[in-house]
């Protein structure tokens, strides 16, 4: 075999407080993310939604001190996973593809070219699959490679999806039960797994897999613990005015302490390093609404970061892929329907509801242009140099 890379795959964060707003222009000019039926749309609706959530989301990454956590620990995992790779036998260099910040995905493949990588197992920092998270960087990927033939020249394979693997699941219960036996009655603990949502038209309509891969992901966990605590499943972090998966990790709260439940353990599930939805939105938002809701000991369950069975688990995936037959983009890039945001997206024409939605979408970003470029005297219309 020749030289054989390995391209971890994340989602990138701000690393400091002036990164926030450009860092969420990308997020949201991804189609993966919100997609339109114009493409000319999308930027404009990017910049327009990233200037007025930048404060927001500023004010939350201050409370975890000034930025994301996520370049570090994923560099310590990637450093993890080389030694471990090493020690194994297998010389392999260990590459970091982020989508929407530093080291992006395209600073990571002017790397690999570098090195002259011959072989590339590409590996999603996300257990579970979904089009918004593992698909978009697929997607990416797949354009990089149809625009170049030395890439085309990678032997290249591509892990879709780990949810379901014996080490990732062993590491999860270990963690779950490092915490709820500092509980004084373990096995009166609730085990709350909380996932990170996306709108339920990216199941329903998109034919995304990743509610089911959640599901039976903790229901896996929970047969690897191998102990009777009680358990549920919620999601968190819904942006924007859709419905995403429910329940909403903040109505489940209050549900159970309504119930009774005085002992939480809050398993963060669809990511493997802390971010800023661990430490600010579950550690902050969510344990004051337990608190307030009757919850007496509101524990949490650290993510993965470099836990010594996760690594071995991910140094496993990446030796069984190299003997396996390759896995390519055009095999897991593609959700089996278009994504729709809103029920009335799809576009049609003459006098019809679409076109009323639609008509009226553009008008109302019209007046918040307008309202914003009156507010600050600087505004969309700057941006687009339309006006001085
Ligand atoms: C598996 C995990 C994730 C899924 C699924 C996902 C979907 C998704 N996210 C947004 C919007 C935002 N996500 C933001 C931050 C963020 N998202 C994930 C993971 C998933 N997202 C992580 C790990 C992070 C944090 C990165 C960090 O800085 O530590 C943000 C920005 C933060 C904020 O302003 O709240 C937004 C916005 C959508 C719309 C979506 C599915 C369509
Ligand atoms: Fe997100």
């Amino acid at each position: 075999m020749g030289r054989v890379g390995v391209l971890l795959l994340n989602l990138g964060g701000p690393d400091k407080i002036e990164d926030v707003r450009p860092f969420l222009y990308n997020l949201f000019a991804d189609p993966e993310i919100i997609r339109l039926p114009f493409p000319w749309l999308q930027s404009p609706l990017a910049w327009l939604i990233s200037t007025l959530r930048a404060k927001r989301s500023q004010e939350n990454y201050m409370q975890i001190g000034g930025g994301s956590p996520l370049r570090r620990i994923t560099e310590e995992q990637a450093q993890a996973l080389q030694d471990q790779l090493r020690q194994r036998g297998q010389d392999v260099s260990v590459y970091i593809g982020m989508r929407y910040w530093h080291p992006f995905t395209e600073e990571a493949i002017s790397r690999i070219k570098r090195d002259q990588i011959e072989k590339l197992v590409i590996l999603p920092l996300y257990p579970q699959f979904s089009i918004s998270t593992s698909g978009s960087s697929f997607r990416l990927l797949e354009q990089l490679w149809e625009q170049d033939p030395v890439l085309q020249k990678i032997d290249y394979t591509v892990i879709p999806t780990w949810y379901d693997r014996p080490g990732y699941l062993a590491a999860m219960a270990d963690l779950i039960a490092q915490e709820i036996d500092q509980f004084e009655k373990p096995e009166d603990v609730h085990v709350f797994f909380s996932a990170h949502g996306v709108p339920v038209s990216y199941v329903e309509e998109a034919g995304d897999p990743y509610q089911r891969e959640i599901e039976e992901c903790t229901s896996l966990i929970m047969k690897t613990l191998n102990r009777s605590n009680p358990y549920t499943l919620a999601y968190q972090s819904r942006v924007g005015p859709v419905e995403w998966l429910q329940p909403y990790t903040e109505e489940a709260l209050e549900e159970l302490a309504a119930e009774g439940v005085k002992n939480l353990a809050v398993v963060p599930i669809s990511f493997v390093s802390e971010h800023i939805e661990t430490l600010q939105e579950i550690d902050m938002e969510y344990r004051e609404i337990a608190e307030e809701a009757g919850i007496e000991k509101f524990g949490r369950v650290p993510a993965l970061n470099t836990h010594p069975i996760f690594i071995q688990e991910l140094a496993t995936m990446v030796t069984d892929a190299l003997n396996a037959p390759s896995v390519h983009f055009s095999e897991v890039a593609h959700p089996q329907k278009r994504v729709k945001m809103y029920p009335q997206e799809g576009w049609e024409w003459g006098m019809t509801t679409s076109a009323e939605v639609w008509n009226g979408r553009v008008a109302m970003i019209g007046l918040i242009a307008l309202a914003i470029e009156m507010l600050l005297g600087r505004g969309p219309l700057h941006a687009f140099g339309l006006l001085g």
